[in-house]
């Protein structure tokens, strides 16, 4: 298969080109300056150009927080900006795979969420995810939506690496243990994508079309994340810190946080036959990488 994905550096971009290239597919990263979500005809031109089998959206404007103060960026590059890729996958003919998150929900929920759950999303990034997912889906039949969730990897910036810089110089952390969900490598979800790719390419059936949650199994707090991160780390013999949990209202960040954002992620299995590694086991993997000296 040829893919064309958009972005050149984000966690689940580098994760798809590593996957991807050895699962046998040609992968074609493309970012800015030739796609820029933001200019949607830059975005048309460039993947007509690739003329892949399928693509995959899976750049976005991820600073949560600072999107609160540039909403105008965040809704042009995930409102609009997927938009635009849904129109180059309807003119190409191909299966668009478009990469969304848990927080287009308000987390108010006392269960994992299901793909049919009304949305609600509590700040200015979710609320972008969802322009651009309700884009996608009103773009282009031939597209799934993938909502992931509490991304790591062992490429870019994310949790993971952040707990690992702050233990290196501090014995004890307070992190937030009021909010739930599933921790997801970015790894894993390269080859969830490969499989829904594989799926969408070969079979037109359009119960393979649609919303779909996709995450890794085991739930956590960020506080119980840190922990897992920290004893990992120290049987590797790298950095780790007693964590303290502590309230959202004790951390207090510039988007609001769904307190719930477990996904239920029984359609998927069932309609594409993927089910992630359970997380514990898919952090293992990424912290023998982010640790290889230590092994
Ligand atoms: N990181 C997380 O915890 C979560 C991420 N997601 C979603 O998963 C997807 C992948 O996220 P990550 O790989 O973690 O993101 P990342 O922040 O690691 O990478 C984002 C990529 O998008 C590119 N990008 C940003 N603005 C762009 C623009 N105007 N034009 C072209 N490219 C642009 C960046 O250069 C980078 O390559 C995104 O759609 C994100 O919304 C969903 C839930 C959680």
């Amino acid at each position: 298969m040829k893919i064309a994905v958009t972005g050149t550096t984000g966690q689940v971009v580098t994760s798809l080109i590593e996957r991807g290239t050895a699962a046998g597919h040609e992968v074609i990263a493309i970012g800015r300056p030739d796609l820029d979500l933001a200019d949607p005809a830059s975005v048309v031109r460039a993947l007509s150009a690739a003329a892949p089998d399928v693509i995959v959206s899976a750049a976005a404007y991820t600073a949560v927080d600072k999107a609160e103060s540039e909403s105008e960026l965040a809704n042009a590059v995930n409102g609009a900006g997927p938009g635009a890729v849904a129109q180059a996958a309807k003119a190409l003919g191909v299966p668009l795979i478009h990469i969304s998150t848990d927080y287009v929900f308000d987390g108010t929920l006392d269960r994992p969420y299901v793909e049919s759950d009304p949305t609600g999303p509590t700040g200015v990034y979710g609320a972008s995810k969802l322009a651009g997912e309700q884009a996608v889906l009103d773009g282009h039949d031939d597209s799934a939506v993938l909502r992931v969730a509490w991304v790591y990897s062992p490429f870019g910036g994310n949790f993971v690496k952040t707990m690992l810089r702050l233990a290196a110089d501090r014995d004890e952390l307070g992190v937030v243990g009021d909010q739930v969900g599933n921790p997801t490598s970015a790894l894993a979800i390269a080859d969830g994508i490969i499989k829904v790719a594989t799926n969408m390419v070969s079979d037109s059936s359009s119960e393979l079309r649609g919303v779909f949650h996709m995450t890794a199994p085991g739930e956590a707090s960020w506080a119980d994340f840190a922990q897992a991160i920290f004893a990992a780390s120290a049987a590797r013999g790298g950095p780790s810190a007693s964590v303290r949990p502590i309230g959202t209202a004790d951390y207090p960040t510039p988007a609001t946080r769904p307190a719930n954002s477990r996904l239920d992620c029984g359609l998927i299995a069932r309609v594409h036959g993927v089910t992630l590694p359970d997380w514990r086991t898919s952090l293992d993997v990424v912290m023998d990488r982010l640790q290889p000296a230590n092994n």
